[in-house]
């Protein structure tokens, strides 16, 4: 322990009474610091913060506590523990990770008045790092089963669900034209009987990476199921989205997937419907639009399947 000079002549009993404290302080699983409030001169150091960030003599807190630390620290807490007359304001707490050794801490730091009257503070650090790793792969958990959650595992774009959600919050973004375009791989049951499934499941990462290189950055497009994908395209009028669906189309006729030496061409059918949002009050108005969207331009994409295939087709 780093001990503190005494302030005055101790009796036998102040002695005992100091002792007692020391061994109370030094046997704790946790550290415990004093520093001069103004010219952060470490006054104490226990054991534990001896045996974790070495001896304090003669030495300022942040050149003993944190890392390569040559001035006090950004994040010290010295100007939370005064109130607005300068008195001590109560324990403020709260979690740090180590510059020094990379683990978590809570401290508990609070400015007391020192034996000789100064005011300094003291910080009472856990170490709560394996709590804080726990945390952290909760967090990481949670994050990871939300996406997955979202996510066609196939082709790594949005599922059905998420495509219905995030639809949802675009179509409560009211006074804007809003277009919604659906599309279905022609004839892909030939491949899959041709190829193999295994090429078949390359050929729909081949659309679905196609179909993400003409897109917008708030365009969503999603795996709908199966060989069946949908495209929401917000701030869209109706002849944009048109253009985008025949680019769409056109990129597919003309660049066939090549993989292991074969050329697989794919076409699809497509379908568009579109139109103005108006005032939306309740979210059930926003699905209610976003189901005739769906059926609208799932009728329109019938319909171009009906027509021959390889085409696009409108909701009237
Ligand atoms: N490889 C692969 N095939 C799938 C997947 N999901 C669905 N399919 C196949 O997609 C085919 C869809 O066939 P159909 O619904 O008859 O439609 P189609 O052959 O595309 O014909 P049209 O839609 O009428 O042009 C079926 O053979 C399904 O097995 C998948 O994830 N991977």
């Amino acid at each position: 322990m780093t001990k503190i000079a005494p302030q005055h002549a101790e009796t036998g009993s102040d002695t005992n009474h100091s002792q007692a404290i020391d061994t109370i302080l030094n046997s704790l699983d946790a550290l415990v610091y004093v520093s001069d409030l103004d010219t952060y001169d470490l006054l104490y150091l226990n054991d534990y913060g001896v045996s974790v960030w070495g001896e304090a003599k003669g030495k300022k807190c942040y050149q003993v506590l944190q890392s390569a630390q040559h001035s006090p620290c950004q994040f010290c807490t010295n100007p939370k523990l005064l109130d607005e007359k300068g008195n001590p304001a109560g324990v403020h707490v709260w979690e740090f990770q180590n510059t020094q050794n990379g683990r978590w801490y809570q401290c508990r730091d609070q400015a007391i008045h020192w034996t000789d009257g100064r005011l300094v503070r003291i910080e009472i650090a856990t170490d709560i790092t394996e709590r804080k790793q726990m945390e952290q792969a909760l967090i990481e958990a949670k994050s990871t089963a939300e996406r997955l959650a979202d996510t066609d595992e196939l082709t790594q774009l949005y599922n059905r669900r998420a495509f219905f959600n995030l639809g949802r919050q675009v179509a409560q973004q009211t006074a804007q034209p809003l277009a919604f375009i659906m599309f279905d791989i022609d004839h892909f049951k030939r491949i899959n009987d041709r190829w193999g499934h295994a090429m078949g499941d390359a050929a729909l990462i081949h659309i679905a990476r196609l179909t993400q290189t003409k897109l917008r950055t708030n365009d969503i497009l999603a795996r709908l199921g199966g060989e069946e994908f949908g495209l929401i395209l917000p701030n869209t009028h109706h002849e944009q989205a048109w253009q985008v669906a025949e680019s769409i189309r056109h990129g597919f006729d003309t660049q066939p997937l090549q993989l292991d030496g074969y050329s697989i061409h794919c076409t699809a059918s497509f379908g568009i419907s579109s139109l103005s949002l108006p005032q939306i009050n309740h979210p059930d108005e926003a699905q209610a639009l976003l189901e005739t969207l769906f059926n609208n331009a799932d009728q329109a994409m019938m319909q171009a399947k009906r027509a021959g295939r390889n085409q696009v087709s409108d909701a009237a």
